[in-house]
């Protein structure tokens, strides 16, 4: 397979970019030329930078974009079908980890995590004692999308005793968790709303001003899916105004760029899309990326097709 090219759309992660060097030709958006340009078979991309229409009409010889990550809409899906380029990402080995951080988040907000943090550090406790905080065990907890990592977001609230709700494009009976054929139904009805669907034009700003008063002043979003999810600016005046209660977000509108309003609030806990990055889950991430493609140039079975 070494002949074979293989164009790293950003830096990605080390051990991902040792492993496709001995195995492939590697390429990165610098060092591809026009007598090489015919040799790419393959981009393998992560969350930050597009596989649009222009990059892959770019590369007459592409035939599989293998993404680092579990959500492809930063991959024109439609052009690949229509070009026949397969399409794998990276499922399930990342799910626990994205459900520990969102529940995490959930907790650091509440218990003001980070806040108490920083009062034990300036030294504020010699001085008097840290404000009570709120409870994450027991409250109503609504999931926006009830797949891989919203059922193992409902699995482990659900053993902090919280009674759980979901809302998704259709009923997961077999789930046993009540469904909202409606997210402001949803909203309305929980104390701590998840945001775990896949980013689809029709889950664009899903959660809107609406929701969030639907939600209201008590209420926490926790967002472990894409900023787009969430109308970013409706987000952050209902928090600067107390018209919603908290929030934890991993993910923005504009990442790496997070609202400065966003930086000076004690009820928003900011992550910086690292939900999935530990050591463990990177390298079965890799490991899953590097199996598709040989999968593919092998011509067997892709292990995680979206194409
Ligand atoms: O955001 C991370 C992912 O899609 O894996």
């Amino acid at each position: 397979m070494e002949s074979i090219g293989v164009l790293m759309t950003c830096p990605i992660y080390g051990y991902l970019e040792e492993e496709l060097a001995k195995r492939f030709r590697l390429f990165n958006p610098s060092n591809i030329s026009e007598e090489n340009v015919n040799s790419i078979r393959a981009v393998v991309c992560n969350t930050k930078i597009s596989v649009d229409s222009v990059l892959i009409d770019s590369l007459p010889k592409l035939e599989i974009v293998s993404t680092f990550s579990v959500g492809y809409d930063k991959i024109d899906i439609a052009k690949c079908r229509e070009k026949n380029i397969r399409v794998t990402n990276t499922p399930d080995v990342l799910s626990e980890d994205v459900a520990d951080t969102a529940i995490g988040l959930a907790l650091a907000v509440l218990r003001k995590i980070c806040v108490s943090d920083q009062y034990v550090r300036n030294g504020h406790w010699i001085k008097s004692d840290f404000p009570l905080t709120t409870k994450f065990s027991g409250k109503a907890v609504g999931i926006v999308g009830l797949g891989r990592i919203g059922s193992a977001i409902a699995k482990r609230a659900a053993a902090f005793g919280c009674p759980i709700s979901y809302y998704s494009r259709s009923e997961k009976t077999e789930s046993g968790y009540k469904y909202y054929p409606n997210i402001l139904d949803l909203a309305s009805n929980s104390e701590v709303l998840f945001v775990a669907c896949t980013l689809t034009k029709e889950t664009y700003h899903i959660v809107n001003r609406q929701v969030i008063d639907a939600l209201g002043p008590k209420g926490v979003i926790i967002n472990i899916g894409r900023g787009q999810h969430i109308d970013q600016p409706e987000l952050v005046s209902a928090l600067s105004e107390g018209r919603l209660g908290g929030a934890g977000l991993d993910v923005f509108e504009n990442e790496p760029e997070v609202p400065e309003q966003l930086l000076g609030l004690e009820n928003v806990v900011l992550s910086p899309h690292a939900a999935s990055d530990t050591v463990e889950t990177c390298n079965a991430m890799a490991d899953l990326v590097l199996s598709n493609l040989e999968a593919h140039f092998l011509n067997k079975p892709l292990l995680t097709p979206v194409v």
